[in-house]
């Protein structure tokens, strides 16, 4: 084990996913001596970050992230300016519910205070624009027009080599084993020891074994999702694959959960349509599948794919693996430890963080370089939790 390096570092961040890479980014170009620490040899595909795509998206029940997605696009656009790699494809994204929905009419409401380019679509204007999807007679629908698909592989690369560009160090291959609190906090990996004013967490699934020795323990349950892939039933029949958009099925077929789907991007032919949600799995045994799983998740993504895309085999061509960190309320932690002001942590992104994470990486190294953040962070705070803290 080598002696501790002399030189301290402003932040170490641990965890080097979509969250934690966007907090390194903003720390460096606010000058900050900055290390990203990452377990796994880079880049790796055992959380959360990894895969071709993911949905961003202004539709939102929820005002504050409507609000806070205003500037995550003009973030993905600077990063886009900066590494010259493009990392949104805007496809529209269309939201479908039963009528009377009330997560829909929120979406809606939200779109239209916030000035979001958004318009309702009858089902016949659904099923014209976007053949092979077929909605139930009393379906409402609308769509969010900017809403889209992120490169999320390319953009996770991309964060990470911008970060390094403007100086700041990157460590894969190292778990930290060990995190000493104090003025100056010194980290000890399987391979090394750093020392740094500040640090911040943003280890995924695995934040709760790294909160623990400091004595917090957060309402997090981490899921494993199956992410599922569709064929055609005649290739090139369905009409599916020429003009699909990103969509958000909100309660659909009686169900309670949501599912979504995005355009042909990764296998040529195959569109992706996942439930949002899981079972509850430990990030380590995340393909082991032990116990037979409480959610029937593949079985509700069938029954709908018979029904709203018939066109489709209603049976997985492709499935692999991904996992969520939910809080109870789906809403992310953002705050710093509460013994440890120096502390930041970012965790609990519930399974749509990636779209939010420019902002998210601006907000923790506010947090961390102990400047006013930019956004009311109240829905976000440890304190909403009854959290027991142990004193250490
Ligand atoms: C299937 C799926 C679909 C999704 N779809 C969308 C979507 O459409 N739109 C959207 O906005 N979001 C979506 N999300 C959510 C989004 O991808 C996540 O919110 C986001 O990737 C979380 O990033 P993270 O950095 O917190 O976690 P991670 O990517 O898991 O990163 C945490 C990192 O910390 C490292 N780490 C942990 N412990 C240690 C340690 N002790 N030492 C060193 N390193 C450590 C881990 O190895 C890991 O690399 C989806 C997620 C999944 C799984
Ligand atoms: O975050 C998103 O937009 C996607 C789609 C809805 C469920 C989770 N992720």
């Amino acid at each position: 084990m080598a002696l501790p390096n002399s030189s301290v570092y402003d932040c170490i961040v641990i965890g080097a996913g979509i969250q934690g890479s966007f907090t390194a980014y903003h720390l460096a170009k606010n000058q900050k001596r900055t290390l990203l620490l990452e377990q796994f040899p880079l880049p790796h595909s055992r959380g959360s970050s990894h895969g071709q795509t993911r949905i961003i998206r202004r539709a939102y029940s929820e005002q504050f992230y409507t609000s806070m997605m205003q500037e995550c696009y003009q973030l993905w656009a600077e990063l886009e300016r900066e590494s010259g790699i493009k990392l949104y494809r805007k496809t529209g994204l269309l939201v479908i519910a039963p009528p009377g929905n009330e997560e829909f009419e929120s979406i809606c409401r939200n779109m239209e205070q916030n000035k979001v380019s958004w318009e309702r679509f009858t089902r016949e204007q659904v099923m014209a624009k976007y053949p092979g999807l077929i909605l139930n007679p009393e379906d409402v629908a609308c769509c969010d027009d900017n809403g889209g698909i992120l490169y999320a592989d390319k953009a996770l690369r991309a964060v990470q080599e911008q970060f390094q560009k403007m100086g700041g160090v990157i460590q894969d291959g190292q778990k930290v084993k060990h995190i000493q609190p104090g003025q100056v906090v010194t980290v000890t990996t399987t391979s090394d020891i750093y020392q740094a004013k500040n640090i911040v967490i943003t280890a995924g699934p695995w934040a709760q074994k790294v909160l623990s020795p400091l004595g917090l323990e957060l309402p997090l349950k981490t899921l494993r999702i199956n992410v599922c892939y569709w064929k055609e039933k005649i290739p090139g029949r369905s009409g599916l694959l020429q003009n699909f958009p990103a969509f958000l099925g909100v309660n659909l077929n009686g169900e309670e959960h949501e599912v979504y789907g995005l355009p042909c991007q990764e296998y040529p032919g195959l569109i992706k349509i996942c439930f949002h949600g899981g079972n509850e799995a430990e990030p380590e045994e995340r393909d082991l599948q032990a116990k037979p799983p409480q959610i029937p998740d593949i079985q509700i993504l069938c029954n709908f794919i018979s029904k709203y895309l018939p066109g489709l085999h209603p049976k997985p061509a492709v499935i692999e693996q991904c996992m969520y960190t939910n809080t109870p309320d789906s809403n992310f932690i953002l705050d710093y430890h509460p013994l440890h002001k120096n502390i930041v942590i970012g965790s609990g992104f519930s399974g749509h963080g990636f779209k939010l994470s420019p902002l998210v990486g601006k907000i923790l190294s506010e947090l961390s370089m102990g400047k006013e953040p930019s956004y009311d962070l109240t829905p976000f705070s440890i304190s909403r939790f009854q959290t027991p803290q142990a004193s250490l």
